[in-house]
C-alpha cells in the first residue's frame, strides 16, 4: 500500500457527515478498504468533537442550531497517514520474509513495532482506540494495539492477517486459511502480556475471554465495522457528542446494509443502543436489532456470546419491561454457564454483578411500589414466568461457578438473592414446577422453615468464600458502560 490514492484525495476536505459516509462507501466498494485512512479520519473527527471541543465564544453563540462539524483537510490526514506508513515500512525489512503468508516471527515483529512506541501512561481511558491516538499521543488501548497491527499488515500487503475479537479481548489470525493465532496486545490489569504466543486450545476451552473458540474473525470489511463500532461519542461520563453519535449510527447502517454486521453481534448491539437514543425513521426498532444480534450469535457462534442478551436485558430494563428483562438475563446466564470463570473474565462478572445486585433489586422495589398503584395488571411478583426466569438467572450463575478456579458468588449475592426472592408472592412460588436435568420433577418447597434452613446454608457457605469485588468503571474504548450514561446529548453549539 503506497500513499493515498488520487480517488481518495478527491473526497477532501470533509465538511459534513455525508462526506465521511461517501468516503466510507467508496472504501467499502474496494476489496481492500484502507484501514489506516479510515481509522485516522474517525480519530481526527472524534478528537475534535469530544476531546478538543472547539469552545465557541459568546459572540458566535448564535441561536442557530447549526451543529458543528469540523472541516477535515487532506493535508492533516495525509501527514498522519504518511507518518504511519513510513514508520511501518521503515521498521520491517520485507526481504527477510519472502513468503506470501505472514509468519509468527513477523507477527511478533510488527506487534513490537507498534508496542515500542506506546507511552506507559493510562491505557484504559476513552478515545485511545484509533491510529490518530497512536500517531499524535503514542497511546492505544487493548483493541487499538491489535487493530494497529492488522492495519500495519495491510500496508505490508499481507491479506492473511486479520482481527479476531472476543467480548473483551482482541488478537490476530494469520497464515494459510487463517489457521494460526497470535496474541499481539495485552489484556486487563496486572496481567503479563503474552504477545507472539498462540492462543492454545487449553486457554480457549470454557473461557469467556476467548469465547470457547467462537471469536469474531474479521475480514477487511468487518475490521472497518470494528473501528466504526469502536467510535466513542462520549464527551464525559454523562454527555455524548450528537454529531459523533450520528456519524457512528449512519456508518453502522451503511455497514449493516452491505451485510458486514451479520456476523458481528456486538456491532449490532451497539447499533441497537444508538437507535434507542435516537431512532432512525424507517429502520427497525431496537428490539429487532438486539434480536438479530442474538440470532447472529446462535447461527454463527454456537450461542456462546453473552453480550447480545445483556444488551437486550439492559434495553428492557431501561424501558421498564421488567418481565422481558428477566427473560433476557436468564438467557444471558444460560450462555455464560458453559464457561468456567477465571480472573481474566472480570468484565462479564461485573455485568452480572450489576444485574443481580443492582438492577433486579431495584426492579423488585420499583414493582412493589408500582403494585400498590396498578392492582389489575399482574406485576412480576405475581407472575410465575418471571419467577422461573429469576431462578434460571441464578441457576446459570451457579452453574458458571461450578468447576471454576475462581469463585463467583459471595455474601452480597446471597443477601440480594434472599432479598429479591422474598419480593415474589408466596402463591407464585408454589406454582413453579422444577424439572431437573435428569427429568426428576419437584415443586418448589413452600415450607418456610425448609426455605429458611436453605437460606441459612447459603449465607454460611458464602461467608466462607466472601470476596469483595469492587465494580471499577473503566472508560476504555468499546466501552460497555455506555448504558450507564444518562442519555444527555451535548448541545454542540
Ligand atoms: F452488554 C451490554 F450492556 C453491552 N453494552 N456495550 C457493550 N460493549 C460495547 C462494545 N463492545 C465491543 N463492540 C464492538 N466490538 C468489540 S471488540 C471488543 C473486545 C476488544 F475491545 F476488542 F478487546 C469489544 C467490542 C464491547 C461490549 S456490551
Amino acid at each position: 500500500m503506497a500513499g493515498l490514492r488520487e480517488i481518495e484525495k478527491q473526497f477532501f476536505p470533509l465538511q459534513k457527515i455525508q462526506d465521511v459516509i461517501d468516503l466510507f462507501k467508496h472504501e467499502l466498494k474496494d476489496n481492500e478498504p484502507n484501514l489506516t485512512l479510515m481509522s485516522i479520519v474517525l480519530g481526527v473527527i472524534e478528537n475534535i468533537l469530544t476531546v478538543n471541543r472547539a469552545v465557541s465564544s459568546d459572540a458566535d453563540k448564535s441561536n442557530t442550531l447549526e451543529p458543528i462539524f469540523p472541516v477535515i483537510e487532506l493535508s492533516t490526514i495525509e501527514a498522519l497517514y504518511t507518518k504511519f506508513v513510513t514508520h511501518i515500512k521503515r521498521s520491517v525489512d520485507k526481504t527477510k520474509f519472502p513468503d506470501k503468508f505472514a509468519t509468527r516471527e513477523l507477527v511478533k515483529i510488527v506487534s513490537d513495532v507498534v508496542w515500542c512506541c506506546l507511552s506507559k501512561s493510562f491505557k484504559d481511558r476513552a478515545h485511545l482506540q484509533s491510529l490518530y491516538s497512536f500517531l499524535t499521543g503514542n497511546k492505544l488501548d487493548c483493541f487499538g494495539v491489535a487493530f494497529a497491527v492488522v492495519a500495519a499488515f495491510q500496508i505490508l500487503e499481507y491479506n492473511d492477517v486479520h482481527l479476531s475479537l472476543s467480548e473483551d479481548h482482541a488478537w490476530v489470525v494469520f497464515g494459510e486459511d487463517l489457521k494460526e493465532t497470535a496474541e499481539v496486545t495485552w489484556h486487563g490489569k496486572g496481567n503479563e502480556d503474552k504477545r507472539g504466543q498462540p492462543i492454545t486450545a487449553s486457554v480457549v476451552e470454557k473461557s469467556w475471554l476467548y469465547l470457547n473458540g467462537q471469536p469474531v474473525i474479521c475480514n477487511r470489511h468487518m475490521e472497518v465495522a470494528a473501528i466504526v463500532s469502536g467510535i466513542n461519542p462520549s464527551i464525559n461520563l454523562t454527555v455524548d457528542s450528537v454529531e459523533m453519535g450520528s456519524l457512528q449510527q449512519e456508518l453502522l447502517w451503511l455497514l449493516y446494509d452491505l451485510g458486514h454486521l451479520s456476523k458481528y453481534p456486538m456491532a449490532l448491539g451497539n447499533l441497537g443502543d444508538l437507535e434507542e437514543i435516537s431512532p432512525t425513521p424507517g429502520r427497525p426498532p431496537p428490539v429487532d436489532i438486539f434480536e438479530e444480534s442474538i440470532q447472529s450469535s446462535k447461527v454463527h457462534y454456537h450461542n456462546q456470546h453473552v453480550y447480545p442478551y445483556t444488551y437486550l436485558g439492559g434495553y428492557h430494563y431501561r424501558n421498564h419491561n421488567y418481565k422481558k428483562a428477566l427473560k433476557a438475563w436468564a438467557e444471558a446466564t444460560n450462555a455464560v454457564k458453559n464457561f468456567n470463570y477465571n480472573r481474566e473474565d472480570e468484565e462479564i462478572y461485573k455485568e452480572f454483578l450489576e444485574v443481580g445486585n443492582d438492577l433486579i433489586p431495584t426492579m423488585m422495589k420499583h414493582v412493589a411500589s408500582e403494585n400498590a398503584s396498578r392492582i389489575h395488571q399482574t406485576s412480576i411478583s405475581y407472575d410465575p414466568d418471571c419467577y422461573a426466569d429469576f431462578l434460571r438467572f441464578y441457576d446459570g450463575i451457579c452453574e458458571w461457578e461450578e468447576d471454576s478456579k475462581t469463585p463467583v458468588l459471595h455474601i452480597t449475592w446471597a443477601k440480594q438473592l434472599v432479598n429479591s426472592l422474598a419480593k415474589f408472592d408466596p402463591t407464585v412460588r408454589k406454582l413453579i414446577h422444577l424439572i431437573s436435568e435428569d427429568g426428576e420433577e419437584s415443586s418448589s418447597s413452600s415450607e418456610s422453615d425448609e426455605e429458611s434452613e436453605e437460606e441459612r446454608e447459603i449465607i454460611q457457605d458464602e461467608n466462607r468464600n466472601q470476596k469483595k469485588k469492587v465494580k471499577a468503571k473503566k472508560g476504555k474504548t468499546h466501552d460497555k458502560d455506555k448504558s450507564d450514561k444518562i442519555n444527555g446529548q451535548a448541545e454542540d453549539s
